[in-house]
């Protein structure tokens, strides 16, 4: 039976309608995701280096829409604690976290190791497992050194790809024990468009004359060729984990970021427009690893503008993967761009020949608005996405890696409100939902992040958006407090009737 309402957001669901953990098999991972440079803080603490986002905030705070940065974050570094203890009483089965490369590795090589920083992360490793909580490591979201970005121009470099490989190998050997799942990178469609591209994320590069923290960049060839190196990188590491690291339990993959679309109108050219969007969110990342080259749209409009791979990077690339990580938020009306005499991509976003469009040709909103300004709530895209998965790539085992939406607060948003995220609530029991809709239709989705954790450095818009199922209050000493969503996973997850509490390493 369809078990989503016919109303979306503001109706809740029925209670029929609300999910139940044996909607799913006990082997399906229910966990919450953060990453190092969004919750730790302790940015110079302990020998850490800097990283491109530390320098980013630092040098250019008009580009944080609160003028913050990650200094502190939701201090994790010293709170990590905290958050274990936070995830086993809710009952997390998972805890999906990044390692921050200039803390272990602060000038970005082998050639000066971080014994502390290693520490920290050993700490809360161990922690993790003594509760019985799987840990999921993302190597790399984004927090570049910015010693390489200085020295080389960090991932528009291919030498980027060797200093990566070291600093994978070092987790592998000092984690990979109790490590059994890896992720080798967030989301590369988001950080090569908005890094490279529209420069509006570190090292916030763009094409001169745009408006972007370095405008000394080229938004329709950078994005391109960080991305090839992203994935020769990946191919590496990979291989490199395969050789000497592969435990029997072992698994790695990448996490990649999705918008979903649907055709705006029901012409062929829309639909067509649909499949373009796909190609450039999803299998321009996706396709090299399955079938070893970029998705055949991709290759006819960027051209000469898309790098090629060699033989033997294919023959590391294909098959790169044990699981693929998708994140998941939100869908949008793909509409078909002519290309005209003048047609000239400003952005490598524009090659795809379709605009994503909120707002659809009967001026409804692909779903009800959620909070922040991206997220419009449409749990059938994610469904869409995971068919896509078993039709067109083999119906790998895929996470849900991270999912969720952000409430704003530009400081008018009170604690008691903002505990009450009924909202998220919603989405989160809509999206668990569809899941169990998709797997009844043969997908092979094995697991569901929440997008995040805790409330934490929201990138470009800083702490103005809150997405965390906690509320960090960053007044009070970074206190956290459960909000209602987390209550009803607690539930959910059926940790109400087990003990919380916290067990320590001895
Ligand atoms: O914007 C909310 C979150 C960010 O906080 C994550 O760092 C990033 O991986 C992401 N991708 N899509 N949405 N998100």
């Amino acid at each position: 039976a369809q078990r989503i309402s016919s109303q979306l957001g503001g109706q809740k669901l029925e209670h029929w309608e609300i999910p139940k953990r044996d909607w799913f098999p006990p082997s399906f991972t229910f966990g919450a995701a953060t990453s190092a440079f969004q919750i730790e803080g302790g940015w110079n603490e302990d020998g850490k280096g800097p990283s491109t986002w530390d320098h980013f905030c630092h040098t250019y705070p008009d580009f944080i829409a609160d003028k913050s940065n990650g200094d502190v974050a939701a201090d994790s570094y010293h709170l990590y604690e905290e958050d274990v203890k936070l995830l086993k009483e809710m009952g997390m089965d998972a805890y999906r976290f990044s390692i921050s490369w200039p803390r272990i590795l602060p000038n970005g090589t082998l050639s000066d190791i971080n014994e502390k920083g290693i520490a920290y992360y050993n700490n809360l490793i161990n922690l993790l497992i003594d509760n019985g909580i799987e840990p999921y490591v993302t190597i790399f979201h984004w927090d570049t050194p910015q010693a390489l970005v200085d020295d080389y121009g960090g991932f528009l470099d291919k030498r980027i790809i060797k200093d990566y490989t070291d600093f994978a190998g070092l987790c592998f050997e000092r984690f990979g024990d109790r490590v059994n799942n890896w992720l080798t990178f967030n989301e590369p469609h988001t950080f090569t468009c908005l890094s490279y591209g529209t420069g509006i994320l570190a090292p916030g590069r763009c094409s001169p004359g745009m408006k972007c923290p370095d405008p000394t960049g080229d938004s329709i060839r950078e994005p391109y060729l960080v991305g090839h190196n992203f994935l020769l990188a990946h191919a590496e590491t990979v291989d490199l984990y395969n050789k000497f690291h592969r435990g029997e339990k072992g698994r790695i993959g990448l996490a990649l970021n999705v918008m979903g679309t649907v055709p705006y109108g029901s012409t062929f050219l829309d639909e067509q427009a649909h499949e373009r969007c796909m190609d450039y969110n999803l299998g321009w990342y996706l396709e090299p690893v399955v079938r070893g080259d970029y998705p055949h749209s991709m290759r006819s409009s960027v051209r000469d503008r898309l790098p090629h791979f060699t033989e033997k990077e294919q023959q590391k690339l294909v098959g790169s993967y044990d699981m693929i990580g998708i994140n998941y938020y939100s869908s949008r009306f793909a509409k078909h761009v002519d290309i005209t005499e003048n047609f000239s991509p400003e952005l490598n976003t524009h090659d795809c020949c379709a605009t994503e469009e909120i707002t659809g040709p009967n001026g409804n909103t692909i779903g009800p608005a959620t909070g922040n300004a991206w997220v419009y709530m449409y749990p059938k895209g994610l469904k869409d996405i995971l068919m896509i998965m078993k039709k067109r790539y083999g119906n790998p085992p895929v996470y849900i890696t991270e999912n969720g939406m952000g409430d704003i607060d530009n400081g008018d948003l009170s604690m008691e409100a903002a505990l009450d995220d009924h909202i998220r609530l919603d989405y989160l029991q809509r999206h668990i939902s569809v899941l169990k809709d998709s797997i009844d239709s043969g997908a092979n989705v094995r697991g569901h992040f929440t997008w995040s954790l805790l409330d934490n450095f929201e990138w470009s818009s800083g702490y103005t958006e809150r997405f965390g199922i906690v509320y960090v209050d960053r007044e009070n000493g970074c206190k956290r407090t459960l909000k209602r969503s987390a209550r009803w996973l607690k539930e959910f997850n059926g940790a109400a009737k087990r003990p919380g509490n916290l067990i320590k390493p001895n």
